[in-house]
């Protein structure tokens, strides 16, 4: 039987991965390819995971990253996912702090070595993050670069917000770091399937381990909400927090709306869509060093004022 072909999806908090997710699932929908998606989410809640269709089998790693403690759950879900269905591709979207290498290490265990034909390691990279590292902490830094240097396919992703110039720069510096990869510029990762094949295959690849817990101090925490909250004071709250706090996503009700709203916040800038079901309250908050205590004072003074 012909080997199950394997994306892995790299890229920062925020970078764009599930957005890309999307874009895949819904053109390999229309070539009739049988896709199953393994998602790997820092928190110990799934918000990213309705982004996919309920016909495209998941599996979920959760509060975890595959890179450090969930290795072998990845090799686990890996082999249930062969074990339950005949599939064409599977696509992996990593954790926002994840190390690519070590993903790719699971895809070629020997168990897989006949069933599995890894294919790319697709780096998504925020052109507005790339540009501001330096504000970032040296472990954080470093892990982008690294998701850079691995990648067969680096996606350049904003470009909505850069200027003709600035583009230009950061399309040298990335073909600096990585000359061998294929570079691609995207808004809202869109990108045609076709482009995703890469120069030439992934081979086994070695780094120094950056762990989550370890080195790069990065947390998250869960917070759900009891009541809705109010509009203004949320936004006030988000202006004030600290900006080690890169990303934030969940579900939240406003006192104005009876609907709650998927809140996505990726590099200081917040995203409110709508839903048209009612769902948990919850928000997901990932960051560097993060004062849980502060964190849950301020969120329950938001209940409070309400
Ligand atoms: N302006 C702009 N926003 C984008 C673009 N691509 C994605 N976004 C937004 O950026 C936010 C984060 O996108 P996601 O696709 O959820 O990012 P992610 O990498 O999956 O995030 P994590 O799973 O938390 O690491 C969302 O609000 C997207 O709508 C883009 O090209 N331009």
């Amino acid at each position: 039987m012909k080997p199950v072909e394997v994306y892995i999806l790299s890229g920062f908090l925020g970078a764009g991965k599930t957005t890309l997710l999307q874009n895949i699932l819904s053109q390999e929908k229309q070539n009739q390819r049988k896709i199953a998606v393994i998602m790997n989410e820092l928190g110990e809640v799934s918000i990213d995971s309705n982004a996919v269709d309920k016909d495209t089998p998941l599996k979920e790693l959760l509060n975890g990253c595959v890179c450090c403690t969930i290795q072998g759950q990845l090799e686990v879900q890996l082999d249930n996912m062969l074990r339950e269905y005949e599939l064409d591709a599977i696509y992996i979207e990593t954790t926002g702090v994840a190390h690519p290498i070590e993903v790719l290490d699971s895809c070629l265990s020997p168990i897989f070595a006949e069933k599995l034909s890894v294919q790319a390691i697709i780096t998504i990279v925020d052109a507005m993050r790339w540009e501001s590292r330096s504000s970032l902490s040296i472990q954080l830094r470093k892990l982008l670069l690294e998701q850079v240097q691995h990648a067969d396919i680096i996606l350049l992703n904003k470009t909505d917000q850069l200027s003709e110039m600035k583009k230009a720069n950061l399309v040298a510096e990335i073909q600096a770091l990585n000359s061998k990869s294929k570079l691609l510029m995207t808004e809202f990762a869109s990108v045609p399937l076709a482009q995703l094949k890469p120069m030439q295959k992934p081979l086994k690849r070695h780094h120094e381990q950056t762990h989550v817990h370890e080195h790069l101090h990065m947390r998250t925490y869960v917070h759900t909400f009891n009541k809705p909250v109010s509009l203004e004071q949320f936004e006030q709250f988000l202006k004030e927090m600290p900006e080690t706090i890169y990303r934030i996503k969940g579900y939240i009700t406003f006192t104005h709306s009876e609907l709650p709203f998927l809140f996505q916040y990726s590099y200081g800038m917040p995203l409110y869509m709508k839903e048209q079901l009612k769902r948990k309250n919850t928000l997901v908050f990932i960051g560097e060093n993060l004062n849980h205590q502060q964190l849950v004072a301020d969120l329950k003074a938001l209940e409070l004022n309400d």
